[in-house]
């Protein structure tokens, strides 16, 4: 640390994330534009396809638990309508910032549109750490946020969901919220839970989707799950479904990090055992299933599958190198720079994309939505086998452009996303 380190770097690297990542809504409009470019799409359409819809930034405030005030800000970034409703989902963490939600909510255009649900895309979020404020604190800011954005959301027009951060349970606030204004509305929200209305697997469901891609893609090498060895940062949610699923799939989850520690275990974790572990001491830190291992070092851990299931920017061009998975599922949302993405497609590196591999929980959000619509609740195989189904086709079409397009699997996913909304923008005539 220097005098020059910015406090969010400093608090990046206390946690051993490299402090040199991208902006990340910079890091996204590259990616746009290198998919603009391989379509050959008008100038025009590229430039209004970047744009966001709509940016709202609300001021929360709330008395605390000791009676005082505090104040705190949200996002909810619609970036575009083109194929159905906005569809996102709002996260709480110190480090959101209007950048970041604006590329998340940009990164869920495309990504809905690569797994065919029609949606658009739009993310939201608000700037605290929810680990340091109590439910009925954390309760107070969901709702004071839900009636600053009440008028802006709606079933057919931007429908949240959980994120970093946030579960089934603000869901059910803002549900709450959100009815006072406009009548019982179930819909208005995803990923609540199953007992207002929620889908079953939902909570599962980017965990599982990205057991499916990773299926996919190792299929593809005459590989499977079994046998691999995987490494995941992050046991929240998402990281903590995909480890229970790899392990039940037969892959050995040798090293696991969160913001409390990391732990490796060449044999494999037991993740029944880390689960139980983590909620009785809120997190991973004191397990003894395994080594304690310094987090700086999990990304460039010894293994075959490394899956990213955390914050932003983690893989950048400081440790890129250093990466020795032969394979990267990005659970997270834009985990890697594209100056590391350069860098590890040097290395041979295959890097299964966000926009892909996490788009299990955005297509279980959309089977929640339409249940909810028909007013029909669906068993949970019928949610699992259906979600397989969308995995298993955005894949195979995302592997079409590449080899049309002859572009890696990023290049691929983005080129799909972005033609399927260049197309509709075009149909419903944009330029009057
Ligand atoms: N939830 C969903 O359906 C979807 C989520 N995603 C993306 O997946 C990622 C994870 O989301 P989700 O699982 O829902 O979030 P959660 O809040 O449930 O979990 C986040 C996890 O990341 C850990 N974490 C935070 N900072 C670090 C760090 N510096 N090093 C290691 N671990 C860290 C947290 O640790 P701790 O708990 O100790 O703070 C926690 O284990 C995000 O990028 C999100 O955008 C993508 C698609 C859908
Ligand atoms: O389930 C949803 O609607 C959105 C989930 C989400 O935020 C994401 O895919 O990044």
């Amino acid at each position: 640390l220097t005098a020059n380190t910015s406090p969010l770097q400093a608090r990046r690297l206390r946690r051993g994330i490299p402090s040199s990542r991208m902006n990340a809504l910079a890091a996204t409009s590259r990616n746009f534009k290198q998919a603009a470019k391989l379509l050959g799409l008008d100038s025009k359409l590229e430039k209004s396809l970047l744009i966001p819809f709509r940016e709202i930034k609300v001021e929360c405030t709330i008395p605390k638990d000791d009676g005082t005030l505090a104040s705190y800000v949200g996002f909810r970034v619609q970036h575009d309508n083109a194929r159905g409703p906005m569809k996102g989902g709002i996260r709480y963490h110190h480090e959101v910032d209007p950048d970041e939600v604006n590329a998340l909510a940009q990164l869920m255009t495309w990504k809905t549109a690569v797994a065919n649900i029609p949606y658009g895309g739009a993310k939201g979020g608000i700037g605290c750490s929810p680990g340091d404020l109590s439910i009925s604190e954390l309760e107070r800011l969901t709702r004071v946020f839900t009636q600053k954005i009440h008028d802006l959301i709606g079933i057919h027009t931007d429908v949240p969901a959980p994120d970093m951060g946030t579960n089934a349970q603000t869901m059910a606030w803002i549900l709450d919220e959100y009815s006072k204004f406009h009548g019982y509305s179930p819909a208005v929200v995803t990923g609540k839970p199953v007992d207002l209305g929620g889908s079953l697997g939902r909570d599962a469901a980017t965990g599982r989707g990205v057991l499916f891609a990773t299926e996919a893609l190792l299929a593809e090498h005459g590989k499977g799950i079994a046998g691999q060895r995987f490494v995941i940062q992050g046991f929240g949610n998402v990281g903590s479904w995909a480890a229970q699923l790899i392990t039940e799939a037969g892959g050995k989850v040798i090293a696991i990090s969160d913001v409390t520690g990391a732990v490796k275990n060449s044999n494999g974790i037991d993740i029944a055992k880390l689960m139980k572990h983590s909620a009785e001491n809120r997190g991973i830190k004191g397990f003894d299933g395994g080594d304690a291992v310094d987090p700086t070092s999990l990304l460039t851990e010894e293994c075959d599958v490394l899956i990213p299931a955390a914050l932003g920017g983690v893989i950048n061009k400081d440790n890129a190198d250093g990466i020795k998975a032969k394979y990267i599922i990005e659970a997270a949302n834009h985990p890697t720079d594209p100056e590391a993405d350069e860098i590890l497609a040097k290395k041979g590196v295959l890097i299964l994309p966000d926009i892909l591999a996490n788009s299990g929980g955005v297509t279980v959000s959309y089977f929640e939505w339409v249940q909810n619509i028909q007013g029909f609740m669906w068993d949970e195989e019928k949610v699992n086998r259906e979600l397989k189904t969308y995995m298993t086709r955005a894949f195979r079409d995302t592997k079409e452009m590449c080899r049309s397009h002859h572009c890696d699997l990023r290049m691929g996913a983005f080129t799909l996303g972005v033609n399927r909304v260049a197309r509709a923008t075009v149909l419903r005539g944009w330029e009057a």
